[in-house]
């Protein structure tokens, strides 16, 4: 039965599936118990299933008891949908599924394939590339596995590279993993490289003007300082390092003061110890404040980083995180070098929001941007620590109005880098963030080098799926309505029906919304109203459906569709009752950029 427009929705009280979510976080103990109740969830062995469009072998599909769910033959073609949704809907229904996305840095602890398979399995949406570290080859070889693994099994993992940035960082400590700075010891930070072993207690840093008085540039700054004296029109700025300025490491998580210059060698006293890791960022205090022009005069895409943009072109990576953008100039020139190239058009370009600069520029910046990112790791070193929940309540904010998406990055379960369980106040933080409706979540060092990134991604897991049902529950709908940001007068009518669907989604209690999308607009203007059921996004090509999967709410699916919308629910309903994720009587919503109407009915 099909409505479109005028309703006469036949009364009727909507059973929903009764939702098993995993165990309520009140059973999650903390640091000081052990963890009482490990998280079950669906877990695929899908031994062999190739992506549903090929021919498929046999393998299955295991629920948690182990019985197998669905042989992956009856998996009929023409559809891809990530296997970890495809179990979850089967098991739990429409409310079970999460609607805050999951991003995992990949790093040393998490790049072999089983390790990426199991990351999958546990909700990671996509997969973040620090170009800080390790090599292009490396980089490739993860972005190899990930694309083989939703080959085969049915994920739609996306790709994200973060680009360096010409920030000063520290160089790699010679290839150990760390190294402990202890109260009261002198440290050496020297431009000087170290073929051999590096002395004790010394440090490389990432660029040439760290301890000279006078810096030569070429033409990356847009300050007009002077005329270089030795090599004519280049610029000059004073960034040398003085004594007395503070030195913070990755944002004050080791202090230093400085103590004595001696040619390309700065002498440190440490004044707060800790964990010095490869390639950390260092920033300078002067009098309480940060010394600005630095970083200021440095290019926000670094020669290396315009490799690494070709890099990440060549292997179609689905988005490129912009590290420390101060404007929306960057963003506009990185947007059209990409439309340049083959491929480069369908990467989207997230904003890192790590400086002031970025806090000043913010909304110019997340206009021109595909999303953004709150980079707490380096904002937390740029401005005060205590401002910055207020800047990343604001950051949420102008991107859901401006509806693009937004991550909230670092730090989240930092201490799971080397302990099991979260702390109350980490739990907190991810709460907040989800409260907050961000879109996704990220983990740095607990996905990268911690030791248990399984355990540290099933607790934003967790924790997302039971602060979206208290947002449900508590019906705590938008306080301020969004406003209207489209233009043209036929994305104005896309995001009426898109409003207006997902009110109506509320309303009605439908269990969920399906919107036929070609470029994925129509299915964010949806997620940009949060309603309280899950959002089938149907597109028709791969990589719309990877960078589908940043988005707050949306469960991608690949399908070919036509124009006649009539088909395309049809195929669509036989597709997903066939594999038992909707079944006959479910109340769908439905939407599309093609047709630009609503449908309200009932899954025949
Ligand atoms: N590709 C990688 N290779 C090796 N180590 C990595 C990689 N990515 C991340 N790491 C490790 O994980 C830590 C946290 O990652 P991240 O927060 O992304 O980097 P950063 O600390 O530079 O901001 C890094 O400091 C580094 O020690
Ligand atoms: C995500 C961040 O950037 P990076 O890890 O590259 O420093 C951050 O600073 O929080
Ligand atoms: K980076
Ligand atoms: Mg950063």
């Amino acid at each position: 039965m099909s409505h479109s427009i005028q309703f006469s929705t036949p009364s009727r009280t909507l059973h929903l599936p009764p939702t098993r979510l995993h165990p309520p976080l009140s059973s999650f103990s903390f640091r000081q118990f052990p963890l009482t109740s490990t998280f079950k969830h669906t877990s695929l062995r899908a031994s062999s299933s190739p992506s549903p469009d090929s021919s498929s072998s046999s393998s299955l599909l295991h629920s948690p008891n182990g019985t197998p769910a669905v042989k992956s033959e009856e998996r009929s073609s023409g559809i891809d949908v990530d296997t970890v949704t495809e179990a979850e809907l089967k098991e739990n229904g429409f409310r079970s599924t999460r609607r805050t996305k999951l991003i995992c840095t990949i790093g040393p602890a998490t790049c072999g394939f089983e390790q990426l398979e199991a990351l999958a399995e546990g909700g990671m949406n996509v997969a973040r590339l620090n170009m800080c570290h390790g090599t292009r080859d490396w980089h490739r070889d993860v972005i190899r596995s990930v694309r083989r693994l939703n080959e085969e099994k049915g994920f739609a993992v996306a790709i994200m590279m973060d680009t360096e940035g010409s920030e000063i960082h520290m160089g790699d400590l010679g290839g150990e993993a760390s190294a402990k700075a202890e109260d009261g010891e002198v440290w050496t930070f020297t431009v000087r490289a170290f073929d051999a072993s590096r002395p004790e207690r010394t440090i490389s840093v990432s660029y040439d003007g760290f301890a000279e008085g006078i810096l030569c540039f070429c033409c990356f700054c847009n300050y007009q300082v002077d005329v270089c004296m030795r090599c004519g029109y280049h610029f000059l700025c004073d960034v040398d390092v003085r004594v007395g300025d503070e030195l913070l490491v990755d944002g004050g998580m080791v202090r230093f003061d400085v103590i004595e210059k001696i040619g390309p060698d700065v002498k440190c006293l440490c004044t707060d110890p800790g964990l010095l890791l490869p390639r950390a960022n260092l920033t300078f205090w002067r009098d309480g404040s940060l010394v600005r022009e630095r970083n200021a005069m440095l290019p926000t895409i670094s020669s290396k980083d315009w490799l690494d943009i070709d890099f990440g072109i060549a292997e179609g990576v689905d988005f490129i995180a912009v590290s420390f953008v101060k404007s929306a100039e960057v963003i506009n020139h990185l947007k059209s070098y990409l439309a340049a190239r083959p491929g480069g058009g369908d990467i989207g370009v997230i904003a890192k929001i790590e400086s002031i600069d970025s806090l000043t520029n913010l909304e110019e910046i997340i206009l021109a941007s595909d999303g953004a990112m709150v980079a707490r790791g380096d904002l937390g070193a740029q401005i005060p620590l205590e401002q910055v929940p207020a800047a990343q309540q604001r950051i949420v904010k102008v991107c859901r109005e401006l509806n693009k998406p937004v991550i909230v990055a670092s730090q989240l379960l930092e201490s799971m880098i080397e302990y099991p369980t979260p702390t109350r106040a980490e739990v907190a933080d991810v709460s907040e963030a989800v409260r907050q409706r961000s879109d996704a979540l990220m983990l740095s060092g607990e996905s990268a080098m911690g030791q248990f990134p399984d355990k540290a991604l099933t607790v934003l897991r967790s924790v997302s799926l039971r602060i979206e049902r208290w947002w449900r529950e508590e019906k705590r709908y938008e306080a301020t309505p969004l406003q209207a940001i489209s233009s043209a007068s036929s994305d104005k009518i896309s995001e009426e029906i898109c409003n207006s669907a997902s009110k109506m989604a509320n309303n009605l209690g439908v269990d969920a919304v399906f919107v036929y999308t070609k470029n994925g607009h129509m299915a964010s203007l949806v997620s940009r109203c949060r309603p309280d059921c899950p959002i089938f996004a149907f597109t028709n090509t791969t990589s719309v459906r990877r960078r589908l999967n940043l988005q707050w709410g949306l469960i991608p699916f690949r399908l070919s569709f036509s124009e006649d919308m009539e088909s395309n629910l049809n195929k669509t309903f036989s597709l997903l009752k066939s594999r038992g994720m909707i079944k006959s009587g479910d109340l769908v919503i439905a939407v599309s950029d093609m047709l630009q109407s609503i449908q309200v009915m009932n899954v025949p």
